[in-house]
Formats: structure tokens, C-alpha cells, sequence
């Protein structure tokens, strides 16, 4: 009996996860984040991290919670609750300075607590304060002490862990992104030369108010970690600044030539990396007018209707590889 259990469980590969998201860490004066290598198309070198906060999503694994599911045993169950309670605990030992340091440090944390966990996946968003500026003496100033959320586009980390044969924390995915930029072209960019048969209505475009709303995941190679050093940290606002660089430089002739062309100049800024990938959606406006009272270019528009087109891309190191340096 036990041989055939022992068969089963190699052959018959069971998806068995539960946990715990949106759970919302908010630490005050954390490390900050110094020392970034800085890049030409961004003015990001650091965070002060006076609110280091996040919305963190954990999932434990482990053939010990089978039975949670098959008998309702629930002996070995850490309540998600618990869960959560762990997560903002850890918080307050965490002593780095970036989302993707503590997502690892939450990770090996519920490895080293609970021996009959066999794995952890962890994710979190991270929300950006921005300092309010104050009127004083000294003219207008950071206030230091009042932030409003930033932005709308937010860092994304992800780590997977696994327990090794020596029972021993390792890394088996991780993926760090910027998720949710939403960024619109009003001039420069094209859409023509597609197929055009008895389904085409679209008119060509040879310059449309190309508007997209883009995520894009990176990945660092063996050699490099994100949470190892500063320096060869990197960070969401720098991959946002090649983003609207690209853009602004680019006269685009498609979303999907774009993102290719963002995830290259990621990758020869950033050694470290192996991958970088994209998920987009067009949400080109709608001309109405194409003149106004103010002459030129001037134009009047609308959002679109759904449905919307997306992309999906990954750009690797090798399409590098017939490129010259810059
Ligand atoms: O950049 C674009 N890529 C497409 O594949 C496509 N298809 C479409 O209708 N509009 C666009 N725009």
C-alpha cells in the first residue's frame, strides 16, 4: 500500500495552496533605499521609505496540508489569519530597504516557523508616498511628515521558496515588475500595412493617440539577486523612465514593436537581468474632431469602446546579440 502511495504522489502532480492577500503593511521609517546605480533616463536614485507599505498576497505549500483538504483535519493548518498576523510581524524586523527583500525575509521566515511547510509563494504591490510640499520661511518645501499616495503604477515583487533536501530555504521563482502605467502618445505614432481582407474596418493610422496601459516583469540572472546590493538594484520608477523614454523617442509603428523596444534598452541598462517581459492594452482615443480653434495640431477625442487589444512579450538577452553598443 505504501509503495503505491509513494507512486502516486510522484506521477499525479496536485495543485494544493492556501493563504492569505491583501494584507496591507504600512512600516514608518524603514531603511532607505540608497545607492541605486542611476541610469540616463531616469532621475530615480533612491527612497527614503518614511512608509515602506505594501499589499502582500501569501500562499503556503506542502503535502502536510493534504489532509486539511481531504478529512478537514485541520491540525496542521496555520490559519490565514495567522497568516497575516506573521506577515505584519515580520515587518517590523525587516531591517532592508526594498519590497522584494522583505517578500524573501517573510518567505524564509514561515520556512524556519513551521517545519511541515514545504513552500511559499509571496507577492506584494507597493504603494508610493510622495511628500507633500509645504509652504514656510524656507519657501516650499517637503514637508517630511505629510505624503499623499503617489501614483497609480506600483512596484511588483514576487518570490517562490521551496525547502531543499537539507530542509534548507531556496529560491525557486522570483520576478520583480512596475504594474499598471498608463501612458498616452498625442503625437508620432502609426498603425498600418496589416492584413486587409472582408473583417478589416480599421482605418490606418499614420499618426494615432497611441494610449497604453502597460505592466512590465523583470527577472535578474543566476549571478544576481535583487535583494544582494543596491547598486545592482532595479528599481520600478528606472524601468518606468525607459518606458516613457522609449515612447517619447520612438515613432512607434505598433504596441508590439514598442514594448520590444523598452525591454531591449532595460536590458543593456541593466546587466543583471536576464528577461524583461510585457503585458499591454491598447486604449488609443478616438478622434472626434480633427480640427479646432486653435489650428495645428489640435485635435478633440474620446476613450474608446471595449473590447481592447493586448500584447504579451518577452524580450531575452539574446535579442541583444546583433546589436552594437550605444
Ligand atoms: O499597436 C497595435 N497593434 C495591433 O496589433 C493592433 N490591432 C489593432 O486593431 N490596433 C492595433 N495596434
Amino acid at each position: 500500500m505504501k509503495v503505491i502511495t509513494e507512486t502516486m504522489a510522484e506521477t499525479v502532480k496536485r495543485s494544493m495552496y492556501y493563504g492569505k492577500g491583501d494584507v496591507f503593511v504600512y512600516r514608518s521609517f524603514a531603511s532607505p533605499l540608497e545607492g541605486v546605480t542611476t541610469i540616463p533616463e531616469s532621475d530615480f536614485c533612491g527612497r527614503r521609505n518614511v512608509i515602506f507599505g505594501m499589499n502582500v498576497q501569501v500562499a503556503l505549500k506542502g503535502d502536510a496540508f493534504l489532509t486539511s483538504f481531504t478529512e478537514g483535519d485541520n491540525s496542521l493548518v496555520v490559519a490565514t489569519d495567522s497568516m497575516k498576523n506573521f506577515v505584519l510581524y515580520q515587518a517590523g524586523k525587516y531591517d532592508g530597504a526594498t519590497m522584494e527583500g522583505f517578500l524573501r525575509f517573510v518567505a524564509d521566515k514561515f520556512l524556519e516557523r513551521y517545519d511541515h511547510i514545504s513552500g511559499v509563494e509571496i507577492s506584494g504591490s507597493q504603494f508610493l508616498f510622495a511628500n507633500a510640499r509645504i509652504g514656510g520661511a524656507d519657501g516650499v518645501v517637503d514637508s517630511g511628515k505629510v505624503f499623499r499616495e503617489g501614483t497609480r503604477e506600483m512596484p511588483y515583487a514576487y518570490v517562490e521558496t521551496a525547502r531543499n533536501r537539507d530542509g534548507n530555504a531556496e529560491i525557486v521563482r522570483r520576478q520583480s515588475g512596475v504594474t499598471d502605467l498608463h501612458l498616452i502618445k498625442i503625437k508620432g505614432s502609426s498603425f498600418y500595412g496589416y492584413i486587409h481582407d472582408e473583417y478589416t474596418t480599421l482605418p490606418e493610422s499614420f499618426d494615432r493617440p497611441l494610449y497604453i496601459y502597460l505592466s512590465i516583469y523583470w527577472r535578474y540572472d543566476d549571478d544576481h539577486a535583487p535583494d544582494q546590493s543596491a547598486a545592482e538594484y532595479v528599481a520600478a520608477e528606472q524601468v518606468q523612465g525607459i518606458a516613457e523614454t522609449i515612447f517619447h523617442e520612438l515613432d512607434s509603428p505598433s504596441i508590439q514593436y514598442l514594448i520590444y523596444e523598452i525591454g531591449k534598452r532595460v536590458l543593456r541598462r541593466f546587466p543583471q537581468l536576464s528577461e524583461v517581459s510585457f503585458e499591454s492594452n491598447n486604449k488609443t482615443w478616438e478622434t472626434v474632431l480633427e480640427e479646432t480653434v486653435s489650428g495645428g495640431d489640435s485635435k478633440v477625442f474620446t476613450d474608446p469602446r471595449p473590447p481592447y487589444g493586448f500584447q504579451g512579450f518577452t524580450v531575452f538577452r539574446e535579442d541583444l546579440a546583433d546589436e552594437g553598443s550605444e
